[in-house]
């Protein structure tokens, strides 16, 4: 058993977006315990992901790149707790290691980024968009066949200099990364999730933890957010029975209202030429079951040829 007086370490990634996440944690923890800022010791930890910046993240391992490394350092006892986007974590959490600590989810849409145009619809015929996305690439290809893609990777200043420089004339970025940097200035708008369903668990900082560490796992729990809890619990289960057999797009989310928990997802072609969606409605309680649920009939509707699709 750990002193109990040793200061807790946060580990996390050092890009800005995940420095303010971690800075997140680490004031409601204080407020939550009445502890001092020197009760934390927050601990940077630098991922593939962030090395390998001239490759699409598909040819590098896709999900996982950003977390492997955290987790292998929570789980050697280098850090405490890690902190995370829910949105990049894998489904499954390596032996010994869990997540059952969500903060209060920010906005959950893609917001619209462009100098020159205020929506996707005022997009001119044929435009040239920047994601890197395989979700937000099918979904815009869904709806507006005639755009051009071109691949838009790094941190939310880069992308914004790609396009000051011309190389697209607009881009998506979640809101809830640019509301947690302060910079929800450079949006044009936010996506409804009717024209662009969110990723799983966008907008949602979850914090993961030893499985048997009774320290982190009390000081942790004062801090979860029930309702942002079961929203990407349903989500997650949702995406964990799709993402073994699909490596197509998906997006999923789960909205509570009235004391029920609605929950939408959808499957598509990577060209956007076929959306497969969805929904159900039900009990909170129950949101991992109708994840399942959910996800097995997309996968029944799915023509056999649907997830023949591997990343380049
Ligand atoms: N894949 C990168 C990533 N992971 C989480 C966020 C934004 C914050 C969030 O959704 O919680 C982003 C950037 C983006 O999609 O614009």
């Amino acid at each position: 058993m750990p002193d109990p007086r040793t200061p807790l370490r946060i580990g996390t990634r050092g890009s800005a977006l995940a420095l303010a996440q971690a800075h997140e944690t680490r004031d409601r923890l204080m407020a939550a315990h009445d502890l001092p800022l020197d009760a934390f010791e927050i601990v940077v930890i630098k991922t593939t992901g962030d090395r390998v910046l001239d490759r699409p993240l598909k040819e590098i391992g896709g999900k996982g790149l950003f977390t492997r490394e955290i987790e292998d350092a929570l789980t050697a006892g280098e850090i405490d707790i890690a902190v995370h986007s829910m949105k990049d974590m894998p489904t499954v959490q390596p032996d010994g290691l869990l997540i059952d600590c969500y903060l209060p989810r920010e906005d959950v849409r893609d917001a619209f980024v462009s100098r020159d145009f205020a929506s996707i619809a005022d997009l001119p015929q044929g435009a040239v968009v920047g994601s890197s996305s395989l979700r937000r690439r099918a979904q815009l290809a869904a709806r507006r066949p005639d755009l051009q893609l071109v691949e838009f990777r790094g941190n939310v200043q880069t992308r914004l200099k790609k396009l000051e420089d011309g190389v697209a004339v607009a881009t998506f970025l979640a809101m809830a990364g640019l509301a947690r940097l302060g910079m929800t200035h450079v949006a044009r708008g936010a996506v409804e999730p009717d024209d662009m369903l969110p990723a799983v668990a966008q907008g949602c900082i979850g914090v993961e933890r030893r499985a048997l560490d009774d320290r982190a796992a009390a000081l942790l729990a004062a801090i979860n957010h029930a309702p942002s809890a079961l929203r990407v619990e349903a989500e997650r289960a949702f995406l964990r029975r799709l993402d073994g057999s699909c490596q197509t797009p998906i997006a999923g989310l789960a909205e509570l209202f009235e004391g029920g928990l609605r929950l939408r997802g959808e499957i598509l072609r990577p060209d956007g030429g076929e959306v497969i969606a969805a929904e159900r409605f039900g009990n909170p309680a129950d949101g991992p079951a109708m994840g399942e649920d959910l996800a097995s009939e997309l996968l029944s509707r799915a023509p056999s040829d649907f997830f023949d699709w591997k990343p380049a």
